[in-house]
């Protein structure tokens, strides 16, 4: 592990597999100097925005090329774990799906990491936030974001070795490109998979809202629960509407318990963002929210895994995918899912 055996730890094993890895590396360690320079000294007007790790900044380095730079907020044992697993993570991991890293800077306390700059920003400011009001997300547009955040994630399960699971799938973390292309972001959950392992045990990281249920419960980790959170982020893109919304009574509603009865009842228009315009292909907007309630059953051994989502957002029809994976036989593959879901829906 090259990264992390120059930040926190690493094997003579994990040693041996970066050699071959670092020979195609598209990362650098930046110095502090470098990045205050790019960022005319973190100056609040180039702030981007705010997570739970620290702030992020734009910047331009002195080739012309736009970064953006999140910077740690406070130094401490878990969020040097997180900055750890985020650059080693993203360090290891390519694809045109996945944020680009383009390095770190690891000086006394100060954490920082460097990525490729997306003008487009996150899918959240286009779906609730600042840019919402005048939003181009247009339902070509929202399906290519779709497939590609699928696409990424797809990569991470099934062709990442070991294969990773983010632990954080949601509407923040995908960043759009000048194209609106969809780069999945935000790494420091990520959890790495040895072959052959199923699941894990962990404690709860993630976002309320997004969380499967057996994970939100009981800590049980598996490609399956981002999976569910895709499921999520499908239905808050189709509808515009947020994971978890509050009432006027001050309840809180999922999207799940929203979507529900109207799919139930055969109400897609209803589904539907009202900030979609045009006139959209009903078929297309049926499969879509099939797809959703597929990954976003409770029960994770009926969830599809990335690599069925993705065929099944290209067209495949649902009975190949079944002839293939004897798994799918017990899903439901029309409107009555949602409906079914809500019986054994635990959370
Ligand atoms: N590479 C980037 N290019 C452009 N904007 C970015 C980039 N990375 C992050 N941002 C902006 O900075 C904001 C904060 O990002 P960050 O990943 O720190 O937190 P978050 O995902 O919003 O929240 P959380 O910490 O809960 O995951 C994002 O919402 C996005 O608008």
């Amino acid at each position: 592990m090259e990264l992390i055996g120059k930040i926190c730890c690493g094997g003579a094993q994990e040693e041996q597999q970066s050699i071959s890895r670092s020979k195609n590396k598209n990362w650098r360690v930046f110095s502090l100097k470098e990045l205050q320079v790019a960022t005319n000294n973190f100056s609040s007007k180039r702030k981007l925005g705010e997570g739970g790790f620290g702030s992020v900044f734009y910047g331009k380095l002195p080739d012309g090329s736009k970064i953006a730079v999140k910077k740690l907020k406070v130094w401490s044992v878990n969020n040097e774990l997180a900055f750890s697993v985020e650059v080693e993570t993203l360090g290891r991991a390519k694809h045109k799906n996945l944020l680009r890293l383009l390095g770190y800077c690891a000086e006394g306390q100060e954490r920082l990491i460097v990525y490729d700059f997306m003008p487009n920003l996150c899918l959240v400011s286009h779906l609730h936030g600042k840019h919402s009001a005048n939003s181009i997300l247009d339902w070509k547009r929202r399906m290519h974001i779709v497939l590609g955040s699928a696409e990424g994630l797809e990569y991470l399960h099934h062709y990442a070795v070991p294969h990773i699971i983010h632990r954080d799938v949601k509407a923040s973390n995908v960043l759009l490109d000048s194209n609106y292309e969809a780069k999945v972001s935000d790494f420091g959950f990520a959890k790495f998979m040895p072959d052959g392992v199923t699941h894990v045990t962990t404690r709860v990281k993630g976002t309320v809202g997004y969380l499967a249920p057996e994970y939100a419960m009981w800590g049980r980790v598996s490609e399956s629960c981002d999976v569910y959170s895709f499921g999520i982020l499908l239905l808050e893109i189709i509808s515009g509407k947020k994971p978890i919304e509050k009432m006027g009574n001050g309840e809180k509603r999922t999207i799940v318990e929203w979507a529900v009865p109207l799919v139930y009842q055969g109400k897609l228009q209803a589904l539907l963002d009202p900030k979609l315009q045009e006139r959209i292909n009903q078929d297309e907007v049926r499969r879509m929210i099939q797809i959703a309630s597929l990954c976003a059953q409770s029960n994770p051994e009926k969830r599809p895994t990335m690599r069925e989502v993705v065929l099944l957002l290209k067209g495949a029809p649902a009975h190949t995918l079944i002839a293939q994976k004897p798994k799918l036989e017990a899903v439901k593959y029309n409107e009555e899912l949602l409906a079914a879901d809500e019986e054994d829906d635990s959370y």
